[in-house]
């Protein structure tokens, strides 16, 4: 029996998003890992999983995954995506998306863009989480990054406008370091001026994205409190730009960006490990 699957991307950041909102897929980390292998399976950055909706005011829940089988709290690429999968089949604007980081509202705008509340930053060490209490602004840590969360946990580490770091040398010794408990994203940022950064993100069990959403949140967030950003960004990653505000009303943040249904496909599940 074959099961369908939507493959999309958000600037380069892919996804195979799967449903269970009409019955359970027989699905574990194992399979969800075979299943995002670029060359055994369909292949992807992060699997993603539609489930009913439970909470009052939402659309759908939404869980992700990374290629390797764990699971985020958060995920701002595929957040897009989902609302914009949402928006078509319900022929809505503003899809409410239950995560395990809250509830996020999204607006499509009619140029296609897509805006993501993805809630207000926790700054806490406890929350980010790191192991023990340091200074969650300049992290003992090889380039002293700044942490944040946005409902998944990342280290940004700000650069020199010329410097050739490369995230896949340094990035995996920052993400498996013991300082992070749960492992963590680490963003390579570059600023450019008040309102322009450059991004790479080494993620924490997908390796070097295109983009990533979340890791625009939290440079961006990380940018204002070193007092390198204005609360407004442009942030210019690999595979193209994110507008991102740290609104200063409440504190949420807001990221903008294309999301992009690439195709549909059929997949034999039980071909596949469990
Ligand atoms: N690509 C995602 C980030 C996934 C984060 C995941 N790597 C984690 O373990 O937190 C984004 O657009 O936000």
């Amino acid at each position: 029996m074959e099961t369908s699957f939507y493959k999309m991307h958000g600037l380069g950041n892919d996804f195979v998003v799967m449903d269970e909102r009409r019955g359970r897929l027989d699905l574990t980390p194992a399979r969800i890992a075979a299943l995002s292998d670029r060359f055994r399976g369909i292949g992807c950055d992060q699997f993603v999983l539609l489930r009913p909706a439970c909470r009052e005011g939402a659309d759908v829940f939404v869980r992700f995954f990374n290629a390797d089988g764990s699971e985020s709290g958060a995920c701002g690429n595929a957040s897009r995506c989902v609302a914009s999968l949402i928006g078509r089949e319900a022929g809505i604007t503003a899809p409410v998306l239950q995560t395990r980081a809250g509830l996020l509202g999204t607006e499509i705008g009619d140029d296609g863009m897509i805006t993501v509340d993805m809630g207000p930053p926790a700054l806490g060490w406890r929350d980010i989480p790191l192991s023990h209490e340091v200074d969650t602004l300049r992290l003992p840590l090889w380039g002293e990054p700044a942490a944040a969360s946005m409902g998944n946990p990342h280290a940004t580490v700000f650069l020199s406008p010329d410097d050739m770091t490369d995230p896949r040398q340094r990035g995996p010794l920052l993400e498996h370091d013991p300082l992070f408990p749960e492992r963590a994203n680490i963003g390579f940022a570059q600023v450019r001026s008040a309102r322009e950064m450059r991004l790479r993100v080494w993620e924490r069990g997908a390796g070097l994205t295109l983009a990533c959403g979340s890791g625009a949140c939290a440079a961006v967030v990380n940018g204002v409190r070193r007092g390198l950003l204005d609360r407004t960004c442009r942030v210019e990653m690999d595979g193209g730009a994110l507008s991102v505000t740290w609104r200063e009303t409440d504190g949420h943040v807001l990221m903008s960006g294309p999301a992009v249904l690439s195709f549909t496909g059929l997949v034999a599940l039980d071909t596949y490990p469990r």
